[in-house]
């Protein structure tokens, strides 16, 4: 990223598990980075990361942390999974309402570049999707089974609706573009691996599930970090803005089968989750690729099974290879489990 080293970034929602992985990226490229979330880093941060504690439903604590920033990371998100489903009204203030206040921020404080992390959702309601592109609909906004992901629709549409706009100080227009990723996995990921570990090392997994031949898609986090560089890059002069006013699916160009028909993740998956995680849905990554340069690298489960068996879980069953083996296919499973448990809840 050629204007990293000289660039300061602001990122909602910097201190979750993505948002985080990303300022440290930026950060290790010589950019000035600004964590601005509701909670503090769980994690020792560098001695010069800024951390503004604020919500972004509030409009002055964001106009306070954006001025003088050169890009924005809107990362800041609610509802996607466990007991925040149920809170509709915060969701919609957050995803809807938050997203207005960064943009309006941007305008009156002269940020030129606004990237917002979004979601396959927005096209995907449970429908077959093999190799879809950006030129899909939306899904029309009552067919969303669930809050968060028709939030994220709407909060999508008013970031690209918002390209153009004339900055406050006329030095020239806001540029934005939104990112799709797939469910998002890697070392370190809090939501929702350590839950579904936790629950397989209970005995609580059954393994009876499913539509075997469903095909589905994932994004490694340092993959989706590349895109978010690229994406903030591609907004400037120097790469013509290119990416203004674009929308990009992300994922690793890795299409997997959902694991056979011997595992039964119903007792933990939502009615939404099980009906969305048997239909198979993919998407081309031929548009990030060719004007972004998003060049997705390999990763396996190795990195994020290391970092659970690090912590202590496992180790009972680690004596033999077999035993072994058996909780590398369980973490497998519980890695499929928890990239589709990014799909929300909806009325159970
Ligand atoms: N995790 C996935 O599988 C997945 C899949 C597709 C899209 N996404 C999107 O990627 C982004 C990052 O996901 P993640 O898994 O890192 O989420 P996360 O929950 O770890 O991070 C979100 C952060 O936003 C902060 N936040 C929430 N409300 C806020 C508010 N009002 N003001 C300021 N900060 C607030 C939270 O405190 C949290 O630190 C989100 O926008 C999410 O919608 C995630």
């Amino acid at each position: 990223m050629e204007n990293a080293r000289t660039d300061t970034f602001l990122i909602t929602g910097g201190c979750g598990y993505f948002g985080y992985r990303l300022a440290c990226s930026l950060h290790k490229k010589g950019a000035r980075v600004l964590l601005f979330d509701t909670v503090p880093p769980i994690q020792e941060v560098p001695e010069d990361f800024v951390f503004v504690q604020g919500d972004i439903r509030d409009y002055a604590q964001v106009e306070r942390a954006i001025a003088g920033v050169d890009c924005v990371f809107h990362i800041a998100s609610y509802g996607m999974s466990g007991r925040e489903q149920l809170n509709h009204h915060l969701i919609e203030a957050v995803n809807v309402q938050g997203t207005q206040n960064v943009l309006k921020g941007c305008v009156e404080h002269g940020v030129s570049r606004l990237v917002y992390t979004s979601t396959f959702n927005v096209v995907f309601g449970g429908q077959v999707i093999e190799n879809g592109n950006e030129s899909l609909p939306y899904l029309p906004l009552h067919l969303h089974p669930d809050h968060y992901s028709r939030t994220k629709s709407l909060a999508e549409m008013a970031v690209l609706k918002a390209n153009g706009t004339a900055l406050k100080d006329s030095s020239g227009v806001l540029r934005t573009c939104a990112l799709r990723p797939a469910g998002i996995y890697g070392p370190g990921e809090q939501r929702h691996l350590p839950r579904i570990v936790g629950y397989i090392e209970k005995g609580i997994f059954r393994f009876v599930y499913g539509e075997p031949s469903s095909l589905v898609e994932f994004v490694h986090v340092d993959n989706l970090v590349s895109a978010h560089e690229l994406a903030a890059e591609a907004l400037t002069l120097e790469k013509q803005h290119r990416s203004a006013g674009q929308a990009y699916f992300i994922s690793d160009e890795m299409i997997h089968h959902l694991i056979g028909p011997f595992y039964n993740f119903q007792p933990l998956l939502t009615r939404t989750e099980v009906y969305k995680t048997g239909v198979t849905h993919y998407f081309s990554m031929a548009k990030a690729k060719a004007e972004l340069g998003y060049e997705p690298q390999e990763y396996n489960l190795d990195e994020v099974v290391q970092w659970f068996r690090c912590r202590g879980h496992g180790k009972k069953s680690c004596s033999s290879f077999l035993s072994r083996l058996l909780l590398d296919i369980l973490f497998v499973a519980a890695f499929v489990a928890v990239a589709l448990s990014f799909l929300p809840v909806v009325g159970s």
